[in-house]
């Protein structure tokens, strides 16, 4: 039986990797109510329930539309993890129809993410490169580690995912980067480094990026702290997405009822 308080969700993505797994865990929630999925324009799966698009194992009585804008109305707040077109097609209908939004797509661009920061001033708005609660503890460490010893070592970041990953590197490379960054007082476009280029050692107070693609590993971020002798490895393996969905979901519960404004993870889960 369902709670008196809910928050009426809209799934953009039922059939994806991510779209699924968090109707799955929406569905099985007290205090949410979907009210639909949005799909892409020509998919055989359009008009049909949404409980059987993102295989939850029972009909929810909603549908899978291609159209956000014929049911943005109906919802509370949407949870995008979709692509990066995609993603900023919503953030623009959110904003117009006043709708809080939980993104966890990546790809974007620093001005893209922008946009979802100023967005913030109308609406409410989280986004999450990764809404992995155990991801955003090990951040804290890197953040103390970079500012302790960051930039007397070598920093490497390696991460890793399946073979289908349509961007690189991760978003939470990035935000890793970004993290480390900030406490080395730098900017990361100023010191990060894509691959290895010649043999000569990296000046020290970089950050090496590297990405692997292969097969259905869900996703892997280890951090190097190379010093001479010894080395410092932090890291955080997931062993499917499970951990993603369930963070989404609960995103997306903190931010219904919210002022505009621009919300992050560490929002949520206080840290
Ligand atoms: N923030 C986080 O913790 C996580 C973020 N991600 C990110 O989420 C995104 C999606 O990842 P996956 O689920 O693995 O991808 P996926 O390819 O399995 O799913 C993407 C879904 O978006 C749908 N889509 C694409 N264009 C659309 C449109 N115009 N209208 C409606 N739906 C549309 C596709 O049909 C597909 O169902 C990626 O950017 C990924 O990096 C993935 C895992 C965790
Ligand atoms: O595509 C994925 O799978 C993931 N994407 C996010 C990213 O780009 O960092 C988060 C997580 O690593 C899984």
């Amino acid at each position: 039986m369902k709670g008196v308080c809910e928050m009426k969700l809209i799934v953009v993505g039922p059939g994806g990797k991510m779209g699924s797994l968090i109707t799955q865990i929406a569905a099985g929630k007290d205090n949410i109510e979907l009210i639909a999925g949005v799909g892409p324009v020509g998919r055989d799966y359009i008009g049909r329930d949404l409980g059987q698009v993102a295989m939850t194992g029972t009909n929810l009585g909603v549908p899978v539309v291609d159209n956000l804008q014929s049911v943005i109305d109906d919802c509370d707040v949407i949870i995008d993890f979709s692509t990066r077109e995609m993603g900023l097609e919503v953030l623009k209908l959110c904003i117009a129809h006043k709708k809080g939004l939980v993104c966890g797509t990546t790809g974007f661009s620093s001005d893209e993410i922008q946009c979802f920061q100023d967005a913030g001033n109308e609406i409410p708005v989280l986004y999450a490169a990764n809404t992995s609660k155990l991801v955003n503890v090990m951040n804290k460490l890197l953040e103390i580690t970079a500012k302790t010893i960051g930039r007397e070592a070598d920093i490497e970041i390696l991460e890793m995912h399946d073979q289908w990953k349509k961007d690189a590197p991760s978003g939470t490379s990035k935000e890793m980067g970004e993290i480390m960054a900030h406490v080395m007082g730098k900017e990361l476009e100023d010191i990060a480094v894509y691959g290895r280029h010649g043999m000569a050692p990296r000046e020290k107070g970089t950050i090496g990026y590297h990405s692997l693609r292969a097969g259905n590993i869900p996703s892997s971020h280890t951090v190097y702290f190379g010093f001479m002798g010894e080395r410092l490895e932090i890291t955080h393996h997931s062993y499917n997405w499970e951990c993603f969905a369930r963070g989404a979901c609960d995103c997306a519960v903190y931010l219904d009822g919210k002022e505009p404004g621009f919300y992050t993870i560490q929002d949520v889960l206080q840290i």
